[in-house]
């Protein structure tokens, strides 16, 4: 195996799923935007990235190392997607923000700390308040605040703001990853939305079951 490079995020190499996609490339650290019509395996790009799914054939590494050789646990606390149907516990939006830290393995993060994130996702509602109540687009919010929260290393976004009319949507995504590049993390997201193209720093199409990098 070649040396790992520190100018590669993901290596998907020779990657197969049964004949729905192959891809053989680099996803770069940074902010990587991937897009394609409906169907064509954006999300099975993520879930491969984050074990959740494994390849036919080839492999997926994660910063040089085989991804199927790390302990899964291991791997999503460091690789964490968000998908567009998001699990919540039930309980209080204060829970569901400190649940994620606590698995992280940190401890609840203060009042402060969590008001912080649900203006970034721009959800304007009180901790103490039921999360079983919200809306789809409130539920979505309330995913992307956890996840700030538990600050992994890699965000996997799955359409984040499938739920949200399309112009809060982009100004919601816009803030999200501004926070997560001001900490330092690195973002894969799939997006319909051709307006937010230029957030990312490397592109990636899905055509013809063929994922490559574009310009
Ligand atoms: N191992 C597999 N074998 C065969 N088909 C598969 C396999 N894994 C996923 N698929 C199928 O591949 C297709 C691509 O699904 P995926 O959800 O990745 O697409 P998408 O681009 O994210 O779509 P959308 O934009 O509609 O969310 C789906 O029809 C899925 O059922």
């Amino acid at each position: 195996m070649s040396q790992p490079s520190r100018d590669v995020l993901f290596d998907f190499d020779d990657v197969r799923v049964g004949a729905i996609l192959h891809a053989d490339l680099a996803i770069p650290p940074g902010v990587t935007v991937i897009f394609g019509p409906s169907g064509a395996g954006k999300t099975t790009l993520l879930r491969l990235a984050c074990a959740m799914q494994a390849p036919s054939s080839g492999t997926v590494s994660f910063r040089g190392e085989d991804i199927a050789r790390v302990d899964p646990v291991l791997l999503r606390r460091r690789v964490t997607m968000v998908t567009q149907q998001p699990f919540l516990w039930p309980g209080t939006i204060a829970d569901e923000l400190s649940i994620a830290c606590v698995l992280q393995g940190r401890g609840a993060p203060d009042r402060e700390r969590m008001g912080e994130v649900l203006a970034v996702v721009g959800l304007d509602k009180d901790l103490a308040e039921d999360a079983s109540t919200l809306s789809g687009g409130e539920r979505q919010r309330v995913a992307l605040a956890r996840v700030l929260l538990a600050g992994p290393e890699v965000y996997l976004l799955d359409e984040p703001t499938a739920a949200l009319d399309a112009r809060g949507a982009r100004d919601l995504v816009r803030r999200v990853v501004d926070w997560i590049r001001a900490t330092g993390g690195d973002v894969v997201m799939v997006t319909h939305d051709e307006g937010l193209m230029e957030i990312g720093d490397a592109r990636v199409a899905i055509r013809d079951h063929e994922a490559e990098v574009v310009a």
